[in-house]
């Protein structure tokens, strides 16, 4: 039987990478001459209905269990269905290939509340630029949450670094009951669970010796930058995911949620857009 996962990937001379239309979801990102940037599990399966792990999924219209603390299913139901593909652009004299896809609600199991256009963007190339464009086409103002959570490939998680979050307050999701702060020490990544959402707007750049790289993620649009780990524990126990996977990613996550969720007039449009790009240590 053909999969209905249809994935397309993408070589454009300065990259290769991949995208499926199930979610929208980048699964690959490599620069010429570069180990893989965003992480896949090795085997990962493609299940109907549930959402694919790494890569880069997008969180939309609720993050987590949303405003409500309830709403399901968890990161909403975007990257649990298939997208439209719009468009496919091979920019030859660029070395860029930007394929872009559309979500209604009509492709939908069960309606959000409002109406809503929503384009996703990727252009692979040097640099990997993802863009998340949401419009409100209903009739009334709406408030909803996004987010792109990129799984960044590290060579060791427990030797990386963290950078550019330093003073930012954090809400920490890791214990019973949420936590507030600000952050003042070192992010570690050690084998527990690291799960904050900082209030930021700041690049942060992953630095990986293992790999002797550095990745940097900027954003626009994005209020929120959250790290997730999951941690030794996390990782046994997660779908898609296997013993001692932690120690191959972080997410690096560029949100609007909580506080910081997006507000939208009839006819606006929000765009969240996120640029990876690899430097060498
Ligand atoms: O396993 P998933 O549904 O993809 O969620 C993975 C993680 O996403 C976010 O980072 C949340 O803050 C975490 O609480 C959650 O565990």
């Amino acid at each position: 039987m053909t999969s209905r996962f249809i994935a397309r990937d993408v070589a454009c001379g300065s990259a290769t990478g991949r995208i499926y239309d199930y979610g929208a979801q980048v699964t690959a990102w490599q620069p010429r001459s570069e180990a893989p940037v965003i992480w896949q599990p090795a085997s990962a399966p493609l299940t109907e209905g549930k959402p694919i792990r790494g890569g880069i999924p997008v969180c939309f219209p609720w993050f987590g269990a949303g405003d409500t603390g309830e709403r399901q299913p968890f990161h909403g139901p975007a990257r649990r269905v298939r997208w439209l593909l719009m468009d496919s652009f091979l920019d030859e004299a660029n070395q860029t290939h930007q394929l872009t896809y559309r979500l209604t609600p009509r492709r939908l199991e069960d309606p959000v509340g409002w109406e809503f256009e929503a384009l996703l963007s990727a252009t692979f190339g040097k640099q990997l630029e993802v863009s998340l464009s949401v419009t409100n086409t209903d009739t009334e103002p709406v408030v909803f949450e996004e987010a792109l959570h990129t799984y960044v490939a590290v060579g060791d998680a427990s030797r990386v670094e963290v950078l550019g979050l330093d003073d930012d307050d954090f809400i920490d999701f890791t214990g019973e009951e949420p936590t507030r702060g600000t952050q003042s020490l070192e992010l570690a990544f050690d084998g527990n669970e690291v799960n904050r959402l900082f209030s930021s707007t700041a690049p942060v750049t992953v630095e990986d010796p293992n790999n002797a790289r550095r990745i940097v993620v900027r954003k626009s649009g994005s209020a929120n930058t959250l790290v997730w780990n999951p941690g030794a524990e996390g990782s046994r126990t997660r779908a898609g995911l296997a013993d001692g996977d932690w120690k191959k990613f972080l997410c690096i996550v560029s949100a609007n949620c909580k506080d910081d969720a997006v507000s939208l007039e009839p006819g606006q449009t929000h765009v969240l857009t996120q640029t990876l790009s690899v430097e060498h240590l």
